[in-house]
């Protein structure tokens, strides 16, 4: 890594929050010459989301570093690749030898989900970030980000990515050896390797493979033994190159109770939170998931279930099952009719958690704000935001109309609220504290 880089993000350490380091700075080459300093973006959004928060504060860091402004050039690429180009050589990482596959063990049986592939993964704002990591660690293991860390709420595409990282992999080489586990059956393992004395064995299974996938590593909290062992088979693996695919329920940094030396391991890759999907990915998978399953489902009923579940993935593919058994037991097509009378039970119960007063109550205990202030007419900057971050979320997650949602908030007019829409979802595109805020509340009000 360049020098000058490294310096630099030792500066930002102190200024940005630990996530946004690692999400997006982390993962960027680097390159310092005559001209500047020349950093390398894995993606295009990696080098949008760097262009568009980061580099004034990178120019500032620089010019307090080397004492005059610096030319900071972004591009999508690798600073081993532009030497390859025809650049001159740096001393940013150097090209890695590409070694022949070694023959899987005859006894190796790979365990992956072949359905899970990016073919049948739905991309959408939610989780781009997330696919294109999955993909680029799926075509270069053990060098694009090691380890690749997923995390976000139940049900919305972790696994599915994991696996179709771990299907490419296996697409490109039909040698390499694949281990998907989850994170109890990683404990289990353990266990019995205990009891039966033959832990020389179990650190031979999980550090002979080409790429370990643990899914949900949340659950390593609090069993000390465990973190051990897999603190060593994480540094076997990473030494030797082997790639390593996590996923974890929420940011591994606020799981209690994980040491904090596999907490600082877990940051060396790149962490990429996936999020829950908007209203159009929604019905996208939706109408991609009923073509899976070959259920015929007109775009008018993808759109009423995405409208009324916004909870995970999971919800919408579990409904999706019960209207595809019913109609297929009944022997009736699936409209709209069909759908609001099969599934009123369920779609009542998920009208029932986002309602206007629910997200007012949320919003002003998160921001520690009382609730008659959140409604009240006063205008200071401690109620505005939350009352306008309160107002766009119960434009997003309920269906009530503008005048309904600006009624409910002290009889404010429909344009005050739409101005609440707009500001906060500008606010949330440069503002990381601000998306962080509507991400969260999201979650919460979305279980
Ligand atoms: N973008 C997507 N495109 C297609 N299918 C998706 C997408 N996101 C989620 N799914 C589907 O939703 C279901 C749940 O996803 P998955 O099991 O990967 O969630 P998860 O985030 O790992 O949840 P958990 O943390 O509870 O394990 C799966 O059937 C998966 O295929």
């Amino acid at each position: 890594m360049s020098d000058l880089w490294r310096r630099c993000l030792e500066r930002l350490e102190g200024e940005l929050s630990a996530e946004d380091l690692h999400t997006w700075l982390m993962p960027l080459q680097a390159r310092d010459d005559a001209d500047g300093l020349q950093l390398f973006a894995p993606n295009p959004y990696t080098l949008e989301a760097v262009r568009d928060r980061y580099l004034g504060k990178i120019e500032t860091v620089l010019a307090l570093l080397t004492g005059h402004a610096l030319s900071v050039r972004l591009e999508v690429g690798s600073s081993a690749a532009a030497v390859t180009n025809g650049h001159r050589p740096t001393a940013a990482a150097p090209a890695r030898a590409v070694t022949a596959p070694e023959p899987a063990a005859p006894n190796f049986t790979h365990n992956l989900d072949p359905h899970y592939t990016f073919e049948t993964f739905v991309e959408g704002k939610s989780n781009q970030l997330g696919k294109a990591a999955a993909m680029q660690v799926a075509q270069n293991p053990g060098r694009a980000y090691n380890p690749l860390l997923l995390y976000g709420g139940t049900g919305l595409g972790k696994t599915h990515l994991m696996h179709a990282a771990g299907n490419l992999m296996r697409e490109h080489n039909p040698h390499c050896k694949v281990l998907y586990l989850r994170s109890e059956q990683f404990v289990g393992s353990m266990i019995e390797a205990l009891r039966t004395k033959s832990m020389d064995e179990f650190k031979r299974r999980f550090r002979s493979v080409d790429a370990l996938l643990i899914d949900d590593i949340q659950f390593f909290a609090g069993k000390d033994t465990t973190q051990e062992e897999f603190f060593h088979t994480f540094n076997a693996l990473f030494e030797s190159k082997q790639q390593i695919i996590l996923t974890c329920d929420r940011y591994p940094k606020e799981v209690d109770k994980l040491e904090p030396r596999l907490k600082s391991r877990l940051g060396w890759g790149l962490s990429v939170a996936i999020e829950p999907p908007d209203f159009e990915t929604r019905a996208a998978i939706l109408l991609a998931k009923a073509h899976e399953k070959g259920v015929a489902v007109s775009e008018n009923v993808a759109m009423l279930l995405a409208k009324r579940i916004r909870s995970n993935v999971r919800d919408l593919e579990g409904a999706l099952n019960t209207l595809a058994a019913r109609a297929n037991f009944y022997g009736k097509p699936i409209t709209t009719e069909f759908a609001e009378e099969t599934l009123r039970d369920l779609l009542a119960t998920h009208a029932q958690a986002v309602t206007v007063p629910n997200i007012q109550k949320i919003v002003a205990e998160y921001f520690g704000v009382r609730l008659q202030d959140l409604l009240s007419k006063r205008r200071v900057r401690s109620l505005a935001r939350p009352r306008q971050m309160a107002m766009a979320l119960s434009k997003e997650l309920t269906e009530h109309s503008l005048p309904e949602i600006g009624e409910a908030f002290g009889g404010r007019d429909h344009t005050t609220v739409l101005h609440a829409c707009r500001t906060i979802r500008k606010l949330s595109e440069t503002d990381t504290r601000m998306r962080q805020d509507w991400e969260q509340l999201i979650r919460t009000l979305t279980g």
